[in-house]
């Protein structure tokens, strides 16, 4: 299996065109003088982060980023074209970092940032530069200089308001699902979800992008399972909605087994505010559910919220209190500002 929240990436910019050497030639004009036009630049490759993505998944068909390079200088003086760009389009929240994958060349946060990741060559100087008042007629032209190459990594971290973790079939994506127009896989087989999915959800007039994040297990933090890679989405939230399936034999277990796996992969995850929920709870008759609310309840301190995307019971409630949070975090806003909201609709998920 592949994921699809880091791509390796090769790029090069386009070489400068080379001048050119060259002379005036007219009737009736002798020594017309050098005239060896300038060679164009080499194109820059960019990128560029933009809404609606959220995943690497193209890098996968496509390693290799190179931009044109630029054409010779002609005579007559004519510069040589420049060689066209390229742009590799990345989701909002993508990192890029030097091969060694630690060093961090640029963090995509907003819609639209851009960033040159390689120059193109500048262009050669064509004969006519050269001419001084002791060289008139000189015959050489400098080569273009060549472009940049090196290869890349892309790491997406998905930029969202708040996150839902919880251990595989949890009901993450069923919460998702029933709260914004994202639609994840729904299966009740573990481990569905096999990329985070975004969607953003509306909560009294005001929105907030909500991030299913894939299950975690024991281990997770280890590369058991899948969630540890999808750990590092949940790090640029404000808050996680960390849901207990009401069908899980030790509730209290369950909650602890996954505040492990957050704890253990560091960045202060684990000190993230944090709504818990018991969620399917239709699926309890009330003395089960006081039983279980009881026991989660002891496992994390607090009384937890009571849910049920099946019946809708709760989920009003849930979306407040996390829409409380966010707006209480990050001074009366919810969406970074300057960033217009992604939404997704269907994804096939990877194998
Ligand atoms: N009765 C009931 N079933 C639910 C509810 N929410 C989810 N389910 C079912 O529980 C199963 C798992 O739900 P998912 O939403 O896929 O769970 P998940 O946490 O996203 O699972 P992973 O993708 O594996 O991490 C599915 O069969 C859902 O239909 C609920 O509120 N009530």
């Amino acid at each position: 299996m592949k994921f699809l929240d880091e791509a390796k990436v090769y790029i090069r910019s386009g070489d400068g065109g080379a001048g050119a050497v060259s002379f005036r030639r007219e009737k009736f004009i002798e020594f017309g003088g050098p005239d060896g036009g300038d060679g164009g630049r080499g194109g820059d490759v960019w990128v560029e982060a933009v809404n609606g993505l959220n995943t690497l998944i193209d890098f996968r068909y496509q390693q290799h980023y190179k931009a044109k390079t630029g054409t010779h200088g002609m005579g007559r003086n004519r510069t040589g074209a420049n060689g066209e760009e390229v742009t590799m389009k990345v989701p909002v929240g993508t990192q890029i970092l030097e091969e060694d994958g630690e060093t961090l060349i640029v963090d995509l946060v907003r819609e639209g940032q851009r960033f040159r990741l390689a120059a193109g060559g500048n262009g050669g100087f064509g004969n006519a530069h050269f001419k001084s008042s002791t060289n008139q007629a000189p015959t050489w032209a400098n080569p273009g200089l060549e472009g940049e190459e090196k290869t890349i990594w892309l790491r997406l971290k998905l930029i969202a308001d708040a996150g839902l973790v919880g251990l595989p079939n949890a009901g993450k994506s069923t919460f998702l699902a029933t709260v914004t127009r994202a639609r994840p896989k729904i299966a009740n087989y573990p481990f569905t979800t096999l990329h985070p999915n975004l969607g953003v959800a509306t909560i009294d007039g005001r929105e907030f992008v909500l991030a299913d994040i894939p299950g975690l297990i024991e281990g997770a933090h280890e590369g058991v399972g899948i969630g540890d890679r999808f750990l590092g989405h949940v790090e640029r939230t404000r808050v996680l909605l960390h849901l207990v399936s009401a069908q899980e034999e030790k509730v209290g277990k369950a909650y602890k087994t996954v505040r492990h796996e957050l704890d253990a992969y560091g960045g202060d995850l684990i000190g993230k505010p944090e709504i818990v929920a018991l969620s399917q709870i239709d699926t309890l008759d009330e003395k089960e559910r006081k039983k279980k609310a009881k026991e989660l309840e002891k496992a994390c301190g607090r009384p937890p919220m009571l849910l049920s995307a099946a019946t809708g019971e709760g989920m009003t409630d849930a979306l407040r209190a996390l829409r409380d949070i966010i707006v209480a975090s990050s001074g009366g806003d919810t969406a970074l500002p300057d960033r217009s909201v992604p939404v997704q609709d269907d994804v096939e998920d990877e194998e």
